[in-house]
């Protein structure tokens, strides 16, 4: 069953973003208007340098931006916080940390401190552990816990980067193509996990791709931009398949072949990529 999802949680709107760059100012966005639900699973697709990773930067509050406004459950935007967490490509892990150290890091930011604002003591040590233990226990990872990044394969550094991510209980998941650096049949594993996870978490989440069946497999909508300078969304496309999805019968189910082939046209047939003269 699908779970109700409020219609207004992430607004963006009239968001531009222009950067100051040696040869003058670059507008990489312009005009984005977008509101995303309570628990909605939303891919971002378009060609690359369009301001994918721009605009999820600035979801994340790692940006400002140039104009317009961001809101997330009615407040804006003002920087980073713990209720968006982000999951990097490269997984971005300490090397010199074990697995459960680089998850218990952040563990200890976010619940090791009283919060002022909300009035939430500090956790004790034994708590705190419990929760790192729980979020590698989610991503399956138990066993290599006491390994280092150099010691496991890419496919569990991306774990350990989405437990890191998932050990502070955001509300808003954000990754910038989490599966990217992966071959096939692991991405195709970390998408199921993925899946699962975010049914038990109902977190809200905002995935960068480049990869038509993983938009189709995993989003209630694709946003899909238009090419850059000055890229803006150029339509979004709400997904209706039933939840759980099981890529192997949604391969042959007529409506994932009508999503997929909406998202195949847009990208290929109405923003075909112009090479750049160098
Ligand atoms: N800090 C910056 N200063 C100047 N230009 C930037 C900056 N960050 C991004 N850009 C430019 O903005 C545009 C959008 O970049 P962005 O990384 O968001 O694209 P993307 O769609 O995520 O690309 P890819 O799919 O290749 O990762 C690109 O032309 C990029 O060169």
């Amino acid at each position: 069953m699908n779970a109700p999802k409020t219609s207004r949680y992430i607004e963006i709107q009239g968001v531009a973003q222009t950067f100051k760059t040696k040869k003058g100012p670059f507008q990489a966005l312009r005009d984005i208007n977008l509101t995303i639900g309570k628990g909605e699973f939303v891919a971002l697709i378009g060609h690359s340098g369009c301001g994918k990773s721009t605009l999820l930067n600035l979801i994340a509050g790692l940006t400002a931006p140039s104009a317009g406004v961001l809101l997330c459950d009615n407040r804006e935007v003002a920087g980073p916080g713990p209720e968006r967490a982000v999951v990097f490509q490269n997984h971005s892990l300490l090397p010199w940390l074990t697995c459960w150290e680089n998850v218990h890091l952040g563990v200890e930011r976010v619940f090791g401190a009283a919060n002022k604002s909300t009035g939430v003591a500090a956790e004790s040590r034994a708590q705190l552990r419990q929760r790192t233990d729980a979020a590698l226990a989610l991503v399956g990872l138990t066993h290599a816990a006491q390994k280092r990044p150099g010691e496991i394969s890419g496919g569990m550094k991306q774990r350990v980067g989405i437990a890191r991510a998932l050990a502070m209980e955001p509300k808003v998941l954000l990754m910038d193509e989490p599966f990217g650096a992966l071959d096939a049949l692991t991405r195709a594993k970390l998408q199921d996990e993925l899946l699962e996870i975010v049914a038990k978490t109902q977190a809200t989440v905002v995935m960068v791709t480049h990869d038509v069946d993983e938009a189709v497999l995993l989003s209630d909508k694709i946003v899909m931009m238009t090419n850059g300078p000055a890229a803006t969304i150029g339509e979004v496309l709400p997904v209706h398949l039933p939840r759980p999805r099981n890529r192997v019968e949604l391969a042959e189910n007529p409506a994932y072949l009508h999503c997929r082939k909406a998202v195949i046209d847009f990208l290929y047939a109405r923003q075909a990529h112009v090479e750049k003269a160098a």
